[in-house]
């Protein structure tokens, strides 16, 4: 694993209220119309985006839709094909300005954060700090190491701390020279699923603390709306959606974003008399014309399986108990493939086989063609 720092490390001279307070100067780092290509291949075709001061900004998206690759040009590793970034009102890179990465002040963390393994615990976070004098390295990474709750381990080597705690040395090196934006590649993806919720609950509250900005990778929608003030997503090299957790889950702009953030049935759907038809009935208002093709995204929190309410006739063909929750598979009449459902535990009593399908309307999301084809 491996954590490093491109930041310009704190002048000795520096106002001792930073050291204790931990606070950085936390920037603005803008995207405008960023393009990344390899040969004829766009791996990123004009990003338009900014995490302001202070804010947590989650990068989301699949495997392979460019993520890493604009956290790298942030970082100055990649430069641009096209487009620029600017870093509060300095344009670091541009089609005449290229600003090298260790003089951006910005930090980096990504998935191998790399402690130096011969080297202890104090000793890692100091190496950020090697252009300051040895005493006043000394006191900052001591303080940065209370601030991560490690104070104990500063004379212990990397190897004898566990995953987490490693993964908090790093958030300490990264963020001790006092970064003007902090960007993570995946800092998490290394912890097992319940170290993972400690470390980032923590990492969350030193950013608060540090009042840092920071852009966070991940493919993992839960992570982002837990981590992020905003989440920008982003597929094929290009940002499908900017906005708060809710905004994205509430108000996808298209299918795929919707499927990002919840498991859906999809449906198709047309236009009558102002509703949304499909062959589970009328599912929704619509302002389009009579004969609108449309695709309906139900969330499988939003089906649910009843005994006597009227509504469509379904028959369950498979069953799952997940903890709080059972997932149903239903065949429905009029619909090629069988929906699912998610119900809290017990609702539907172990030997039912008919129900009757009924549908909450907040769980339903509406596109028109064009914007499902998009
Ligand atoms: N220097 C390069 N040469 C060729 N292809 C590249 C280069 N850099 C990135 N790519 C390709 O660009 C695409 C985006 O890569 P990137 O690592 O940015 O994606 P990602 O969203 O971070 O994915 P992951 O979550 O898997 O890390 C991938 O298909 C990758 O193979």
């Amino acid at each position: 694993m491996r954590a490093d720092t491109l930041s310009e490390p704190v002048p000795d001279d520096a106002p001792k209220q930073r050291r204790s307070a931990g606070v950085s100067f936390a920037a603005r780092l803008a995207f405008e119309d960023v393009g990344y290509r390899v040969g004829t291949t766009e791996i990123l075709k004009g990003i338009s985006l900014s995490a302001e001061p202070g804010e947590v900004l989650c990068l989301l998206g699949p495997s392979g839709s460019g993520k890493s690759t604009l956290l790298k040009i942030a970082a100055g590793i990649e430069r641009p094909s096209f487009g620029r970034v600017l870093l509060g009102d300095r344009e670091v890179a541009g089609p005449q300005r290229f600003v090298a990465p260790e003089k951006r002040g910005v930090g980096l963390m990504f998935q191998d954060f790399a402690l130096f393994p011969h080297m202890t615990v104090l000793d890692n976070i100091r190496f950020g700090l090697r252009a300051m004098d040895s005493a006043a390295a000394k006191r900052e990474a001591a303080a940065a190491l209370e601030r991560v709750g490690l104070a104990d381990a500063a004379g212990a080597y990397p190897h004898m701390l566990s995953g987490g705690e490693q993964q908090r040395i790093a958030l300490a090196r990264a963020l001790t020279p006092r970064p003007s934006v902090l960007l993570m590649d995946e800092p998490f993806s290394g912890l097992d699923s319940r170290l993972k919720d400690v470390v980032r609950t923590d990492t969350l509250q030193i950013l608060r603390e540090a009042r840092a900005t920071a852009i966070v990778v991940t493919h993992d929608a839960e992570e982002a709306m837990r981590l992020g003030d905003r989440i920008a997503l982003i597929r094929d090299g290009s940002l499908v959606q900017a906005g708060t957790a809710a905004e994205l889950y509430g108000r996808p702009v298209d299918l795929f974003a919707a499927g990002f953030f919840s498991e859906l049935n999809v449906l198709e759907g047309v236009v009558r008399g102002g509703r949304v038809t499909t062959p589970l009935g009328p599912v929704a208002d619509s302002p389009s014309s009579d004969g609108t093709r449309v695709t309906v995204a139900l969330r499988l929190g939003g089906l649910r399986l009843e005994e006597s309410r009227q509504g469509v006739s379904g028959r369950i063909v498979a069953r799952r108990f997940l903890g709080g929750v059972d997932l149903f598979t239903v065949a429905v009449e009029g619909l090629d493939q069988p929906l699912r459902s998610r119900m809290r535990a017990g609702l539907v009593p172990e030997n039912r086989r008919d129900v009757v399908v009924s549908i909450d309307p907040r769980d339903v999301i509406v596109f028109e063609k064009a914007a499902e084809d998009r």
